[in-house]
């Protein structure tokens, strides 16, 4: 079976595929500093905790945090006895074309959404992953990933409100239910909630413009949902989209190497 891991600055995400499906998916926080031995007592806690029986033979990474990388693979080799293909190194090819500018390093989560973007709905596509950050991806009619747009994610806009303002408490983000806010709470949640609505409208309508061509627009990660149930941004919500592209990866590499 495989394990696909998708390491976010904030969040990574830990998925067994079974090869039809995923059996099971666990979450923790980033920190480079986590060993293999933390990661593996952690992952065997709760596979056994679910009673999942599985036998791990391969591993795909994908991580936004480069310093995390060394002991995943630690714990590839060391409890798994497998090499992992990580996503963006050598070793790890896509089955798609990169077309940006010379010398950049493409975020391996854009690259990967990419992929699964493309294998579900084919090409013409911008997909929306509500992270750390909030990124946009292109991705012309070939599949090819061609650029983008990087904004900064819902919380941190909140975050940064807070971080930077005295008078300014911490806030959660959710949909008020007015655009004029009559408290402190409300008042930031209407400037994030509606200020994202327009940057995400904005954006998408610009990219399609660029393009001048229809493009459907496909939205992943935790806060997607929020933004969908309130007003019609997206053509489509995916919530695996990045667990479903590595498993596209992993099957593309696994394919070559046989
Ligand atoms: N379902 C959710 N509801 C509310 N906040 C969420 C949800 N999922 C993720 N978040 C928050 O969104 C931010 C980005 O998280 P995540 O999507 O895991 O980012 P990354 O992939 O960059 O690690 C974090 O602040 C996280 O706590
Ligand atoms: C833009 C990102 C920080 C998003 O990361 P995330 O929100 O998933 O943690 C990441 O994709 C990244 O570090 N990109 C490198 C630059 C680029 O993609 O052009
Ligand atoms: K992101």
């Amino acid at each position: 079976m495989l394990l696909a891991i998708d390491c976010g600055n904030t969040n990574t995400v830990f998925s067994i595929w079974d090869g039809k499906e995923f059996i099971a998916t666990w979450r923790t926080s980033t920190e480079w500093k986590r060993t293999a031995d933390q990661y593996y007592v952690w992952l065997n806690t709760l596979m056994r905790l679910q009673n999942i029986d599985a036998d791990i033979t391969d591993m795909i990474i994908s991580s936004t945090v480069p310093r995390v990388v060394f002991n995943l693979r630690v714990l590839a080799d060391r409890y798994f006895n497998t090499r992992p293909f990580v996503v963006g190194k050598p070793g790890c090819d896509l089955p798609i074309d990169v077309r940006v500018d010379g010398g950049t390093q493409v975020g391996p989560d854009r690259l990967v959404n990419t992929v699964a973007g493309f294998d579900l709905y084919g090409g013409d596509l911008i997909v929306v992953d509500f992270g750390t950050a909030t990124t946009f991806d292109v991705v012309a009619d070939d599949g090819a990933y061609i650029g983008g747009v990087i904004a900064p994610g819902v919380n941190l806009s909140l975050e940064a409100l807070h971080n930077a303002a005295a008078a300014l408490p911490h806030v959660d983000i959710s949909k008020p239910q007015n655009v004029i806010g009559t408290n402190t709470v409300a008042c930031m949640q209407s400037g994030v909630f509606w200020g994202y609505v327009g940057l995400v409208r904005e954006i998408c309508e610009r990219i399609r413009a660029e393009r001048a061509r229809p493009m459907r627009v496909i939205a992943t990660g935790g806060l997607a949902p929020l933004f969908q149930q309130a007003v019609d941004l997206f053509d489509d919500y995916q919530d695996e989209l990045t667990m479903h592209g590595l498993t596209v990866i992993h099957d593309y590499n696994k394919d070559k190497a046989e």
